[in-house]
């Protein structure tokens, strides 16, 4: 028989020495072993209550935590801007639909909750929803459409959305449900598409651009290589463009560039134009194309453009010149057939504009030549190669009255430079800042040493009015040669107004203003001399020397010739005309009341030292006639 543990201890505890049972103490253990028994129930009892109370309230808060991430979803899938919809796995009923889902499809969820999308689409749509749903059903992977047409809903019709739909499963692994999402991606592909436009092409022309322009010519360069084919390049400038800007204004300017940009695009043929800065474009002709071909279209855009536009009730003239080189004859990398066809632009605009000028390696060498000159041009100044000759400028009766002074440059190798050749590179590198003021004080300082006071011209480019302090160095010059401003003169061509034409003529006031005399050179050639006439009180007007070559030979010479005078009378400015070489033309001038004259005819440019007793150093007065 087996005892109860306790129950042994207890009979063990209650019995004496000699093995008799204390019946009573027994009773006593065995009682308060039953309460110790009650005590302990009790409290587990307690415990257990309170475990349990713990146990529902952790539950309750489970559900309502779990209520509430399931609303914060709700909430979300509600509001985001993307449409999401739900269908049973079986037969693609709709079971959920959001916000932005009722919008795309541009029907109220209640519409489509419950129903198939046979029910809800034309037979075609559905036919193609359940397909993909099938797919997506059986294959068990998601299915990704990226960038195509909404063909479903009111709204759909135009956008382009991303569309994702994917298969979720119940506990055991079967399918249960089809979550899709549909995101509108218009905005976004149209900007993408908007910003690479903007990227690749001229904003005001809206032709494609200078990095548009070198990356197809890359994949041109590359093509050709490989299938051994040719192709042209032309290189395009508008002329006088930067005066039609200057004269009429900027806006007048973009409605031009954007009429000759369109022009151009029109007339090419398909070929592809870049604009690639300021007036310059380029024209990539299409492969084997033969130069009698290109010849004639880039004739024909010469002519395109050389027509009269009219521009915001203005008619504006701007002309076209062209460089054309070909690959590989005239260079087989970008970089040597752009220089190629800039030289042949370059040849074009120097041979008269509006002309077409093919690539030939004679340019490349004149290219060459011309980037010595300007780095021999450098060293000039500082080796003393410049002199500045002094031609005598009369009235036209003989008498005179001053000197106009010239730069030459007296190569160590090549022997005298002419100026219309070296001027306009010292223009392009900057030099012609320091030269002008070189040639400002050598003039100023002949002037003041001679006896008698006549006047001394000096030529200023426009790139001196444009950099360097000219108002100060001239004032600075005046000061050190103690030449009396008002025996100064400057001639400035209308170039110096092209550009920033308030600058110049504040500039040219303000030279004015400290007596010094302001003429305005080659009379006629330039595009707006006449409306310059009326934006500066010119103290004296240059006829340029081709009308006066041409009196004898052609009566429009002499009827510009007649016009510039009158006007120039009636504006009481006087005229001095130049290159003056026979008494024909000296007294046809005469006979017209021109004022002055200069040329031959008086004297040629010469060191002052021929003319010494002109400025009185050893003659007092000297009369020609
Ligand atoms: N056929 C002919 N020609 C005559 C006659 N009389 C004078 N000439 C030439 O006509 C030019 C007159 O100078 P420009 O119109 O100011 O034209 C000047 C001027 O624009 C520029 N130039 C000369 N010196 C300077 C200078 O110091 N600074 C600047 N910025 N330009 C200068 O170079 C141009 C050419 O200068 P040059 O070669 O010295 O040529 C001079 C002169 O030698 C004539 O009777 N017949």
């Amino acid at each position: 028989m087996t005892m109860h543990r306790l129950l042994a201890r207890q009979i063990r505890q209650s019995t004496d020495e000699s093995g008799q049972v204390d019946l009573t103490k027994l009773c006593e253990l065995v009682g308060a072993a039953y309460e110790e028994g009650d005590r302990d129930r009790r409290r587990t009892d307690r415990a257990m209550k309170l475990m349990i109370e713990e146990l529902e309230q952790t539950h309750k808060r489970a559900e309502q935590d779990l209520l509430r991430a399931r609303e914060f979803l709700d909430s979300i899938i509600e509001s985001i801007p993307i449409a999401v919809f739900a269908k049973d796995a079986k037969d693609s009923r709709y079971v959920l639909l959001n916000r932005a889902g009722e919008e795309y499809y541009g029907m109220p969820r209640e519409a489509m909750l419950g129903k198939t999308p046979q029910q809800i689409f034309p037979d075609h749509i559905a036919r193609v929803v359940n397909e993909q749903d099938r797919r997506v059903v059986d294959s068990g992977a998601p299915m990704f459409l990226e960038g195509h047409l909404l063909e479903v809903g009111v709204k759909g019709r135009d956008r382009l959305v991303n569309s994702r739909k994917l298969l979720v499963r119940d506990g055991s692994g079967a399918p249960q449900y089809l979550v899709g999402v549909i995101e509108d991606v218009t905005e976004r592909i149209t900007n993408e598409a908007r910003i690479s436009h903007l990227a690749h092409h001229d904003a005001l022309t809206d032709l494609p651009n200078r990095s548009a322009f070198n990356a197809v010519l890359g994949e041109r360069l590359e093509r050709a290589q490989e299938a051994a084919t040719s192709f042209a390049v032309l290189s395009l400038d508008l002329d006088r463009f930067k005066e039609v800007n200057d004269v009429f204004g900027h806006p007048v300017g973009d409605l031009l560039m954007r009429a000759a940009a369109d022009r151009l695009a029109e007339e090419a043929d398909g070929a592809f134009v870049a604009r690639i800065g300021g007036d310059e474009f380029m024209i990539l002709m299409p492969d084997d194309i033969s130069r009698d071909d290109v010849l004639a279209l880039a004739e024909r855009l010469v002519e395109t453009i050389g027509q009269e536009l009219e521009v915001d009730d203005y008619l504006s003239h701007v002309g076209l010149s062209v460089g054309i080189a070909f690959y590989p004859d005239d260079g087989v990398n970008a970089a040597t057939l752009l220089a190629n066809a800039d030289s042949a632009l370059y040849r074009a605009k120097r041979e008269g504009r509006g002309r077409v000028r093919f690539f030939e390696s004679e340019m490349d060498q004149e290219l060459r030549d011309r980037r010595l000159l300007q780095h021999d041009l450098r060293l000039a100044l500082e080796q003393n190669q410049f002199l500045v000759y002094f031609q005598p400028q009369a009235r036209v009766d003989g008498e005179v009255i001053g000197f106009e002074a010239l730069l030459r440059w007296n190569h160590p190798t090549r022997g005298f430079v002419p100026p219309d050749q070296f001027i306009p590179l010292a223009e392009e590198n900057g030099l012609i800042v320091q030269i002008g003021e070189w040639v400002l004080r050598e003039a100023c300082r002949e002037a003041a040493s001679w006896p008698r006071p006549l006047q001394v011209a000096v030529n200023l480019s426009p790139i001196q009015f444009q950099a360097g302090d000219l108002e100060r160095s001239i004032h600075q010059i005046l000061l050190e040669t103690g030449l009396t401003p008002t025996r100064l003169e400057v001639e400035i061509t209308e170039g110096v107004l092209i550009g920033d034409f308030t600058r110049a003529l504040n500039l040219l006031r303000r030279l004015k203003a400290l007596g010094i005399r302001i003429a305005m050179d080659d009379f006629g050639t330039g595009y707006s001399s006449l409306s310059y006439l009326q934006s500066f009180p010119f103290d004296k007007i240059k006829i340029d020397r081709s009308f006066i070559s041409n009196l004898e030979a052609t009566p429009q010479s002499a009827e510009i010739v007649r016009a510039v005078l009158s006007l120039a009378h009636a504006l009481r400015i006087p005229v001095i005309a130049e290159g003056v070489e026979t008494e024909a033309q000296r007294a046809f001038l005469a006979r017209e009341a021109c004022e002055e004259m200069q040329g031959y005819l008086v004297g040629r440019p010469a060191m002052i030292e021929r003319y010494l007793d002109l400025v009185g150093v050893t003659v007092e007065r000297r009369l020609y006639a």
